[in-house]
This record gives structure tokens, sequence and C-alpha cells, in this order.
């Protein structure tokens, strides 16, 4: 018997099917991959799993037990936890405030506070969840607040784990540490299954995999009899072209992108002198929160530099706003998308705005020309494949891959002579991950400057012509691509080699 069996579950948001008679069945001690492109309907089937969304029919039933929940309350009191894309803890409160909120309720003893820090420090210790019960949630990283989110089921007791994408915001680091977390779970009798697209993850850490294409199974497979082509084909029906940076010839296009002795102060970036000439990508590597986010802001203009200059094409942009940047044509694609790249609560159209409003014709005399606005999104959704349901669906409903999707096509679109990427393809499938690739070298074939952020080494190898290292907010090295050293690489990124 199963631990779990989902039986042809149907769901649909406003009769657009987003799961199709689709079978999900979970053993004991087992960790499973619900995999699937962009909008596959993933999070779809673990919201109704988790009594987040209702199903339209089909069963499903728990040690062999039919269960319905109404709420992730439900969920929880029958031991199944989920830890969403985006955390949804507090930041102001301690780690162990977060823990045990909402848990004040007959029935569960509330334990004082040093009880419950040493309950906190044991689960921490048993599983190598490493927190600290008294730090406060806003001060730690973005992979120490998934273990607080772990943790936190793990105190309600959960026996069955849904995690949503959980290596998409976690460091290479930090995701080996996670693995070994999934196996001490396996190994203490729990179930885990991860939603990801994240093909060599899935094949390294799991134990079967459900693949899920347009919201219906594709098929079901043990992960020691398959491989990445096979999981590949079952999930996105089609062969991969692969990216290929063509070799452009050096015409004299002006300056691009020219930073001279920028700096912020406390140390905390710079002073950093760059250049990204039109037609090129200069890639930044470097583990998160080295100082890229900080460069991107000001670039941009959402952060104010202390000293030095920002200059594009020639001219000084210190002192223009971010409207008057992004008029100038710079592109922004932000590593939050929730945070600062989308305005959740609007529809497509009026996010598409946010940008092009700076286009001929789209605004004119304080008015929007909502008919060519509308041609300009029905554009970007056919071009980059966006699946909604309508034009005036509002993002929030979008999945997480399609909300990246239509920050690209809108930062991308009107020939911009900058953009600046910064983790690009977070959250995207490897079929729309080479979407993306091509578009910024088919900018950078028109002569675009493109600065690329990323944690993927292998994104930043492919697309750069230039890489430049950064570590505690300064460049260790730049190197041209043709004589890369991937060891090298890695030292200048922990800080060290300076002198290799
Ligand atoms: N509350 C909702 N209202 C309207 N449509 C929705 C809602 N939730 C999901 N959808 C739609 O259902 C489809 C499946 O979305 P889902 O989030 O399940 O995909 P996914 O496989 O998790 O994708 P991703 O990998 O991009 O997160 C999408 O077309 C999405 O727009």
């Amino acid at each position: 018997m199963a631990l779990l069996s989902m039986r042809d579950i149907d769901k649909s948001f406003f009769g657009k099917m987003a799961n199709e008679h689709v079978n999900l069945e979970v053993g004991y001690n087992e960790i499973h991959a619900l995999l699937g492109e962009n909008g596959a309907g993933k999070t779809t089937l673990m919201n109704i799993l988790y009594g987040i969304y209702t199903r339209d029919s089909g069963t499903i039933e728990m040690e062999g037990k039919p269960i319905t929940f109404s709420s992730p309350k439900d969920a929880i009191k029958s031991h199944i936890g989920m830890v969403h894309q985006h955390f949804t803890l507090v930041p102001t409160l301690t780690v162990s405030e977060n823990i045990t909120l909402g848990l004040k309720s007959p029935g569960h003893p509330f334990p004082n506070r040093k009880v419950l820090d040493e309950q906190i420090a044991s689960l921490s210790c048993r599983y190598g969840l490493d927190v600290d019960p008294k730090a406060i949630v806003g001060q730690l990283s973005v992979g120490e607040q998934q273990r607080v989110e772990i943790i936190k089921l793990l105190y309600r007791d959960a026996k069955l784990l849904i995690l949503d994408e959980p290596t998409a915001v976690l460091t290479p680091q930090e995701t080996e540490s996670f693995f070994t977390v999934l196996r001490r779970l396996r190994e203490d009798g729990h179930s885990v299954i991860i939603i990801t697209h994240h093909i060599p993850e899935v094949l390294s850490i799991t134990d079967s995999i459900t693949v899920l294409q347009n919201g219906r199974n594709a098929g079901t497979v043990q992960t020691k009899e398959t491989n990445a082509e096979e999981l590949s084909r079952l999930m996105i029906g089609r062969k991969l072209q692969g990216s290929k940076r063509e070799m452009i010839s050096k015409q004299n296009r002006g300056n691009g992108l020219v930073l001279s002795g920028v700096f912020l102060s406390k140390a905390k970036l710079g002073p950093l002198s760059l250049q990204v000439p039109p037609g090129s990508i200069l890639g930044i590597a470097g583990v998160d929160g080295n100082g890229q986010k900080e460069l991107a802001e000001i670039i941009v203009g959402i952060r104010m530099h202390q000293g030095g200059t920002v200059s594009l094409c020639g001219e000084c942009l210190d002192h223009l706003s971010v409207e008057q940047r992004k008029r100038k044509g710079i592109g922004y694609i932000s590593d939050d998308r929730h945070k600062d790249g989308l305005i959740l609560d609007m529809d497509l159209q009026d996010n598409m705005l946010l940008k092009l409003f700076g286009e001929e014709g789209i605004v004119t005399h304080g008015f929007v020309n909502r008919l060519l606005l509308r041609k300009r999104t029905e554009q970007a959704v056919a071009e980059h494949a966006i699946k909604t349901s309508s034009l005036e669906c509002p993002l929030r409903y979008l999945s997480g891959g399609n909300q990246q999707k239509l920050i690209l096509a809108r930062e991308m679109a009107g020939n911009p002579s900058l953009v600046v990427a910064c983790q690009p393809t977070r959250g995207l499938d490897i079929g729309s991950s080479e979407t993306v690739h091509n578009m910024l070298l088919r900018l950078r074939k028109e002569g675009c400057s493109i600065l690329l952020v990323s944690s993927d080494l292998d994104e930043i190898v492919l697309l750069s012509d230039e890489i430049a290292v950064m570590h505690g907010g300064k460049i260790m090295d730049c190197l041209p691509n043709d004589r890369i050293d991937l060891t090298k690489i890695g030292l200048l990124m922990a800080g060290k080699g300076m002198d290799a």
C-alpha cells in the first residue's frame, strides 16, 4: 500500500484545465519528484493535496484512507506539510516564534520558551538543519529561512513533506547540504515530494518520478531506471536544440555600459570599474550576496552609489531616475520577481505597461492606448509561450515560470541598449531556459550590452564574452571566456586565489 495515492484528479480555472485525470502515488520512505515544464500543473496538484484548492473530481487516499481537506490546517492534522516557493515566515519574529505561530490551540500544549528552543535545537541537530532558534528570521539567508520552514513542518509532526522548487533559491553549496537533509528525513521514515523541473537534481536525489505535461500524466518512472534524455522527452516532448554563442566582429559601436570607481560606504561594494561594450555579455559569477544585487540596483537606478560614475553610450546616468533610465533603453530582470519585478494583483497588460509606458504611442497626453498595449501583450504571450487563462488574469495566478517569462518579455522588448539580467532563468524549465539564452544571444547580436548575474556557472560560461568574479563586494578578476579556468573561478568565488 502506498503512503499517498491521488487518482483521476481534475482541476480547472476559468474553464481551463490545470490538472486532467492526474494520478500520483508516493511510497513510504521515498523521495518523489513531481517534474514538469512551467505551467504543467505541478503546484496546482500539490495545492489540492494540501487543502489550498478544492479538486473538481478525483480521489485522494493517505495510508489507504480517503481524505479531503478544506484547508492546510486539515492537511497538517493528517501529517502533510508544504513549503511554498515563496516562504510564509514573519521576518520580524524569531525562528522559534515563527515555528510556533498559530499553534496556541487547545490540544497542543504550548511549551515555555526555554523548552521550545531546546526542542527546535534538537530537531535542527537530528536532521542537520542548522539554525539558531533565537535568530530574527529577516536577518537569515534564504537557505536558512528554508530550514526554518522545514523545521516548522517537522515540529508539527509532518510525515509527508511537499517542497515546491526548494533548490531554486539555493546556492550550489546550500543545495548539497539540503540534499543531505532530505536523505536524513528519508532514513527517519519521512516521505518527500519535490516539485521541480531540474533534471540533474531529480536524478541525484529522488527514488521515483512522476512527470506532468500540460496538466496530464506523461509518465511515472523509477529514478535508477531512467536518464536525463528520457525525462526531458517526457517533460517537454521535443528535443532541445541548445544555445551557441557566435563570434561577433568587434565593430566600433561606442562604449556601452561603463562603471568607473563606483562604491557604496561601509565597504559594502567597490570601488568597481567595469565595461560592457555593445554586442557583448559580461557575466558576473559569484555566490549570492556578494554585492551582485547592489551592483545591478546601482546601474538601474534603484540604489544611489556614493562615488564614481555610471555611464551608458557615453552619457552619465548618475542623476537619472529609474524611469528616466528605462526611457534610455535599460531593461532590468530582478532576481526577486515578487518584490521588484511584478505587481501581482495587476493583470498581464498592466504589468507590461510598467516598462512599455516609455515606448512611442503607448501613452499619449496621459492616456494609455489600451488597444496597442493589448496587442503588445498578446505578442509577448505568443512569443514566449506564456500560459495564462486570459490577458486580464492577475499575475498572482500565473505559475512561477510564466511570471518570470512575462518579466523577460517586457524587459527585453523594444531594442534595449542595456539589459541587466539577474538570475534570468531561475524557476524556468529547460525548454524555457534555452529560449531565454537564445533571446540574450539575439540581443547581443543586435548590439545590446548585457550584464548577466547568475549563480549558475554553466549559464555564465555558455553566454558570456567575459566573466567577472565577485566576492565581498569586489571584482576579484575578469577573464575572457576563451581563457576560462573553472577551478580558478571557484577559488575566486570563495574569496581565494587573488595571487593564483
Ligand atoms: N488560482 C489560479 N487561477 C487561475 N489560474 C491558475 C491558478 N493557479 C494555477 N493556475 C493556472 O494553472 C496552470 C498550472 O499552473 P501551476 O502553477 O500548477 O504550474 P506549475 O507546473 O507549478 O508551473 P511552474 O513550474 O512554472 O511553477 C497555469 O496555466 C496557471 O496559470
